[in-house]
C-alpha cells in the first residue's frame, strides 16, 4: 500500500447490501483516512444536474456587486451564516488573509428538536432567490451521504455502526459556497498570500464538491504536498480535527491548502463547495479508549464539540 496515495472508493459498494463489498469499502476508506486523511468517493448521491445548478447559482451570487453582498454579512454571527467578505478569514497561525469570499448555509431543523433555538436563522439573498432551494437540497443530500460515511468510519474504528447517528442528528453542519476571486493586478497580492493557506478543518468530516479549477493539495505523512484531483463527478472527503481528537489521531486531520495558479489564471475565478459535517454541540470529543495505548498516549484534553468550535473560531478571527 502506498501511504502517500489517496484512495478512490465507490459509494455504491458501501450501500449495495453486499457484505464483502461493504467490508472492502470500509477497509480501503479507513486506511486512506489513517494515512492521508483524505479519500475520493464516486457515486455519492448528488446528481450532475444538481451539481451544475449549484455552481450556476453560486456564480450568479458572487457576481453581485460588493455592496449588495455586504448586506448579507451579518454582525455577531461569527461568519456562521450568509456572506463573509474578502480578506476576513486567515488560517490558524497565519496573519495573511486567504484570497477568497464565501457564503454559509446552516442547519434547518425540521422536527421539534429544541436545538433549533441554538442555531441562527439562515440568510438568503433576495437577488438570487433560487439559492435557497438548491443549497438546501445539496445540504440534505450531503448530510445523508455523510451519515453513511460516518457509519463506515464507525465500523472501521470497531464501534457500533450507528455510533455517530444520534450525535449528528440536527448537527451544526455548514455548507460553504466558496469563491476564490480573480486577481486583476497580481502585484497587489500581499507577499505569500494564497487562495487558502495551509489548515486543518475543524469538524468531523468534510465533503468537498470539486473545485472548478485545480489547486487543492494535501500534505502526506512524508511532508510532501500531494495534488488532490477528483474527477468532476467525484467528491473529496477529509477528516477534520474533531474526529482526529476523538480517535487520538488514528484518523488524520490532514493539513491542506489551495495554491495560486499561474499569474494568467489568477485572473479567473475558482469555485468550490465544502460541506463541513459537524455534530451537535454536546458531543463529547474525549479520545476513545480503544485509540489510546502505551505506544500512543492520549494527545488531547477532554472537550465537547461546542467548546472546541468556539475556541477555533476565535483563533480564525471569525469570533471576537
Ligand atoms: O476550495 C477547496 O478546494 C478547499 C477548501 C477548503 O479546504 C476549506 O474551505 O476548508
Ligand atoms: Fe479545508
Amino acid at each position: 500500500m502506498d501511504i502517500n496515495k489517496i484512495a478512490t472508493v465507490d459509494f455504491n459498494d458501501l450501500m449495495s447490501g453486499d457484505a464483502q463489498k461493504k467490508a472492502a469499502f470500509v477497509k480501503e476508506m479507513g486506511d486512506s483516512f489513517s494515512n492521508m486523511g483524505f479519500v475520493i468517493v464516486s457515486n455519492h448521491g448528488v446528481t450532475e444536474d444538481l451539481r451544475q445548478e449549484l455552481f450556476r447559482v453560486s456564480k450568479k451570487y458572487f457576481e453581485l456587486p460588493e455592496d449588495v453582498k455586504a448586506k448579507y454579512e451579518i454582525e455577531g454571527l461569527g461568519g456562521q451564516r450568509g456572506h463573509t467578505g474578502r480578506n476576513k478569514e486567515s488560517a490558524k497561525g497565519s496573519d495573511l488573509p486567504d484570497l477568497k469570499e464565501f457564503y454559509h448555509v446552516g442547519q434547518e431543523v425540521e422536527d421539534n428538536d429544541p436545538i433549533k433555538d441554538n442555531y441562527p436563522d439562515n440568510v438568503w439573498p433576495e437577488e438570487v432567490p433560487e439559492l435557497e432551494e438548491i443549497s438546501l437540497k445539496i445540504y440534505k443530500t450531503f448530510e445523508q451521504t455523510g451519515k453513511n460515511l460516518l457509519r463506515a468510519i464507525a465500523l472501521y474504528l470497531g464501534l457500533d455502526e450507528f455510533y455517530f447517528d444520534d450525535k449528528i442528528h440536527n448537527g451544526n453542519s455548514i455548507l460553504r459556497m466558496l469563491h476564490y476571486y480573480p486577481q486583476e493586478n497580481v502585484d497587489n497580492i500581499p507577499d505569500g498570500a494564497i487562495r487558502a493557506a495551509a489548515h486543518g478543518d475543524i469538524n468531523l468530516i468534510t465533503l468537498l464538491m470539486g473545485g472548478s479549477a485545480e489547486g487543492l493539495q494535501a500534505q502526506a505523512l512524508s511532508g510532501e504536498w500531494i495534488n488532490v484531483q477528483p474527477n468532476p463527478n467525484e467528491i473529496v472527503i477529509n477528516i477534520g480535527d474533531m474526529l482526529a481528537r476523538l480517535t487520538n489521531n488514528k484518523l488524520r486531520s490532514t493539513i491542506h491548502r489551495v495554491i495560486n495558479p499561474s499569474k494568467e489564471n489568477l485572473k479567473t475565478s475558482r469555485y468550490s463547495m465544502p460541506f463541513f459535517m459537524h455534530p451537535r454541540a454536546e458531543m463529547d470529543l474525549t479520545c476513545l479508549e480503544s485509540c489510546v495505548s502505551d505506544k500512543n498516549p492520549k494527545q488531547y484534553t477532554d472537550m465537547t464539540a461546542g467548546e472546541f468550535l468556539t475556541e477555533r473560531l476565535r483563533e480564525l478571527g471569525l469570533l471576537k
